[in-house]
């Protein structure tokens, strides 16, 4: 099994910039030129045929890997022209030789983008305007050149971050588009969250020779795991028996939100629980027992029912389905108060959120599984605040709540008393209802199987997105939730 991948901060990445330079004792042109040799070589990997390059150059060092990445093209006879976004003459340092060796070697400089020829089928374009040192909003005339780029049919290489996206956050409106994105000496959180997944195309990373030494005492923001990392299940003994692999009860399912419960209800099954009961409104029983007769579905129609119910199982899963009417709260209420770990999400959160159940309750053996929407509501901040800074989001919804918290998206964010994860998966066919119903099961199934919460929650996410990036073999318009299960239980083991 792999280690998961540390995720740096720009700002760590800078220091580990100084780190490698002293701990190789090398000029730092000469790792500005090693990066750009990378860049280079991964450019003629992905495109060996490439007739024509532009390569556009912001003002810092970003840019400088942008010229050296010119002159090399330059050198092997490839018509390549560069794009100075900041006038050569402003140019310092680095990015100064830099630009002079591009020039030296023949690379055609202009200076404004109406100078630039229109792009075809055989140009390739490099992004080497902005990296770690991008912060607020874009400025012009980088602005305009994102735009540029990002109207072109060509391909794009960015150097490093694509231009316009926080290394940090992930948060990027006004970015360029890759795909792909070489990153040098350290990744960074933002290629892996928010817009970053979207916007890097596939993240090629390149230490550059970094010494091992130079990694160490440097904390990361995250540690990513992958298929290769994330903690698995031990295999079955022969003579297993079903009372081993947790009893998982799911509470949901209100009026009209059938289906989400009974969805949860059935992930867990696929995903190896023992058993699973289902405690939802009587008119769903019917429905749930044709569906999937494994499940033991009881009619609940107040939370005093449901009291005997909460005796039976291992881990309980409360909020598919389950409204935010008074039926809902007061299933919440007396789920909350089990001495089983839980798993909580969609309208549990939402009722969570409103205060008037569970008020202050912080639990270590919880999940609870927010989407951006409800990790907002959770902590009465906007969505976009969510969206601009979804680490800090998510490490603050675990402050308030303790336990595990899952911050879901095209990067799922994971936080915990140990830190925080992120395991990126899924593709946007699974932006349909249901799937948060899913990893809600499937999280339970595995806790219910004794992972200790984390790796549960690892190992559910991954798997997930798995079984969501299998089933979209098939196309991602019109993928559903159902879609998912044959794949969760094939990936399981
Ligand atoms: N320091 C080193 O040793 C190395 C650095 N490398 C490269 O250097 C990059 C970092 O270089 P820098 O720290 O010079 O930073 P960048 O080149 O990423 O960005 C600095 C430039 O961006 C402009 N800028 C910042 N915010 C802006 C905004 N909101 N709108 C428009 N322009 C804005 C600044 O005016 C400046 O010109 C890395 O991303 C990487 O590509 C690599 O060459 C490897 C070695
Ligand atoms: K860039």
């Amino acid at each position: 099994m792999d280690t998961p991948q540390p995720l740096y901060s720009a700002e760590s990445v800078r220091e580990l910039d100084r780190r490698v330079i002293a701990a190789l004792d090398i000029p730092s042109i000469a790792l500005m030129k090693r990066a750009g040799r990378r860049a280079f070589a991964q450019l003629m990997l992905r495109w060996p045929d490439l007739r024509r390059l532009q390569v556009y150059c912001g003002g810092g060092n970003n840019g400088g890997d942008g010229y050296v990445v010119a002159a090399l093209a330059a050198q092997k006879q490839i018509p390549v022209a560069a794009y100075a976004c900041v006038p050569p003459e402003k140019l310092s340092g680095d990015a100064r030789t830099a630009y002079e060796y591009a020039v030296r070697e023949g690379v055609h400089v202009v200076q404004s983008l109406t100078e630039l020829d229109a792009e075809d089928g055989d140009t390739v374009i490099v992004d080497a305007l902005l990296g770690t040192g991008f912060s607020g909003e874009l400025r012009e005339p980088v602005g305009h050149a994102v735009e540029r780029i990002n109207r072109s049919v060509a391909p794009v290489l960015a150097v490093d971050v694509p231009s316009g996206l926080n290394a940090d956050t992930g948060h990027g409106d006004r970015a360029v588009q890759a795909d792909v994105t070489v990153t040098f000496i350290g990744r960074k959180l933002g290629l892996f969250c928010g817009r970053g997944p979207a916007l890097c195309g596939e993240v090629i990373f390149e230490d550059l020779g970094a010494p091992a030494e130079v990694y160490r005492s440097l904390d990361p923001l995250a540690w990513r795991y992958t298929g290769e990392s994330v903690p698995r299940l031990a295999p079955r003994r022969a003579d297993a028996y079903k009372n081993q692999f947790g009893h998982v009860l799911v509470v949901g399912g209100d009026t009209g939100f059938g289906g989400a419960a009974l969805m949860a209800a059935e992930s867990t099954a696929r995903a190896g629980a023992g058993l699973v009961s289902l405690a939802t409104r009587p008119e769903h029983l019917a429905a749930a027992l044709t569906r999937c007769p494994e499940v033991m579905a009881h009619p609940v129609i107040s939370g005093q029912e449901l009291e005997p119910l909460l005796e039976i199982p291992d881990v309980i899963a409360v909020g598919p389905g389950l409204g935010r009417a008074p039926w809902g709260e007061q299933l919440l209420a007396r789920a909350g108060r089990a001495e089983v770990p839980l798993v909580v999400d969609a309208d549990a959160l939402n009722i969570l959120a409103g205060g008037r159940v569970l008020a202050g309750v912080r639990r270590d053996d919880w999940v609870l599984t927010p989407h951006v929407g409800e990790a907002a509501r959770l902590l009465g901040w906007d969505t976009a605040e969510v969206l601009a800074d979804p680490l800090a989001a998510v490490r603050e919804v675990q402050a308030k709540f303790s336990g595990v918290v899952v911050l879901k998206g095209a990067g799922t964010l994971i936080a915990h008393d140990g830190g925080v994860d992120l395991i990126n998966g899924g593709n946007p066919g699974m932006a349909s209802g249901g799937m948060g119903d899913l990893l809600t099961g499937i999280i339970a199934a595995l806790i219910g199987q004794r992972m200790p919460l984390v790796d549960a929650v690892r190992l559910a996410v991954w798997l997930h997105g798995a079984a969501g990036d299998h089933a979209a073999a098939e196309g991602q318009r019109g993928l559903l939730a159902t879609d998912l299960l044959p794949f969760v239980r094939r990936l399981v083991d």
